[in-house]
C-alpha cells in the first residue's frame, strides 16, 4: 500500500502563470479521475506525479517522503505510468514488452524468472492480449498497443497506477474491461489516478475526482460533490444535459 501527498503543489505548465496549488492525499484504495479540457494540464501533472517534471511550487510525497529523494529505480518500484504517446522505436514482441514491466525489479543482466514470466502472462490474459504474445508491437491495432501499455503496467504491478487516458483507442467491451481490473488494483490496496475524457466512465469508475481549470485553477473532492453539470459545463465550455440511471449521473452533450 502507498500513498502519494500534494503539499501546497502547483503545476509546471509551460507559458502559463502559476494556477491554485494542490493539497491533497490520493490514498489505498482510491480511484481519482483527473478532468479537463484539452490543454488543462492533466499530462503535465501525471508526469510531475511521477517524479518526471519537477513541480513550480510546492511538494510530492511517496508514503511520507518527499519524492525527489527517492533514485528512479525505487520510484518505479512503486510507480508505474501508461503514457498518451508511445514510441514504439525498437522491434519487440508483445510478451518482450510486457515483461519490461519486471526490469524496476531485476539487477543489471539479471534474466527474468519463472515468477516473472508467470505474471506477465497472467497480465496478458487480463487484458486479452494472450493470443497476441509473439505479435510485433508495431503490427498492433491501436487499442491492441493499449492494453499492451496496461498490460505492461500491472507487469510491474506498482502500488500507485498512473495512468494517462487509459482507454484511448479501446472499444466499448475494453474500456469497461480495463476499468474494472483498475477496480480489482484498488480493491487490492492499489492507488490508481487516471486522466479521463468520458466523464460518464468517471462517474461510474472514479471515487475522486481532480477538476483542472485552463487557467490554472482546480478543485478536487469526492466524486458525487464534483460531478456538477454546471461545474462541469464550465469546465468543458460545453452544454449538458444530465440523465440519472442507477443513481449515477449521465451527462451528455447538448447541441
Ligand atoms: N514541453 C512543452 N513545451 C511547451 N509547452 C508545453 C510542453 N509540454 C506541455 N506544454 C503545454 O502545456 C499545456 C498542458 O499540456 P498537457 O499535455 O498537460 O495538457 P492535457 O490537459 O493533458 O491536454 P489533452 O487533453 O489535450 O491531452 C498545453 O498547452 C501544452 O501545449
Amino acid at each position: 500500500m502507498a500513498n502519494l501527498e500534494l503539499k501546497a503543489m502547483a503545476i509546471d505548465v509551460p507559458g502559463r502563470a502559476q494556477g491554485d496549488t494542490l493539497s491533497f492525499c490520493m490514498e489505498a484504495g482510491q480511484i481519482w479521475g483527473v478532468l479537463g479540457p484539452n490543454g488543462a494540464g492533466k499530462t503535465t501533472f501525471l508526469q510531475t506525479l511521477a517524479g518526471l517534471r519537477a513541480p513550480r511550487a510546492g511538494h510530492i510525497h511517496l508514503n511520507q517522503r518527499p519524492l525527489h529523494t527517492y533514485k528512479r529505480r525505487a520510484i518505479a518500484q512503486q510507480l508505474g505510468l501508461v503514457f498518451q504517446e508511445r514510441h514504439d522505436d525498437f522491434p519487440a514482441t508483445v510478451m518482450e514488452t510486457a515483461l519490461m514491466g519486471r526490469h524496476p525489479f531485476l539487477s543489471p543482466w539479471q534474466m527474468e524468472s519463472a515468477d516473472d514470466i508467470e505474471l506477465t502472462l497472467e497480465a496478458l490474459v487480463a487484458l486479452d492480449i494472450d493470443h497476441l504474445a509473439d505479435r510485433l508491437v508495431s503490427t498492433l491495432s491501436g487499442g491492441e498497443r493499449q492494453r499492451v501499455s496496461i498490460a505492461t503496467l500491472m507487469t510491474q504491478n506498482p502500488a500507485i497506477w498512473l495512468a494517462d487516458e487509459p482507454t484511448n483507442h479501446l472499444d466499448l467491451h475494453h474500456q469497461v474491461a480495463t476499468l474494472e481490473l483498475m477496480a480489482q488494483q484498488a480493491a487490492q490496496g492499489k492507488t490508481l489516478v487516471m486522466c479521463l475524457h468520458d466523464l460518464n466512465l468517471a462517474a461510474r469508475w472514479c471515487t475522486h475526482i481532480l477538476l483542472l481549470y485552463p487557467n490554472g485553477q482546480a478543485c478536487w473532492g469526492d466524486v458525487a460533490s464534483m460531478l456538477q453539470p454546471s461545474a462541469l459545463e464550465t469546465l468543458f465550455n460545453q452544454r449538458l444535459q444530465t440523465a440519472w440511471i442507477d443513481g449515477k449521473p449521465f451527462f451528455i452533450p447538448a447541441r
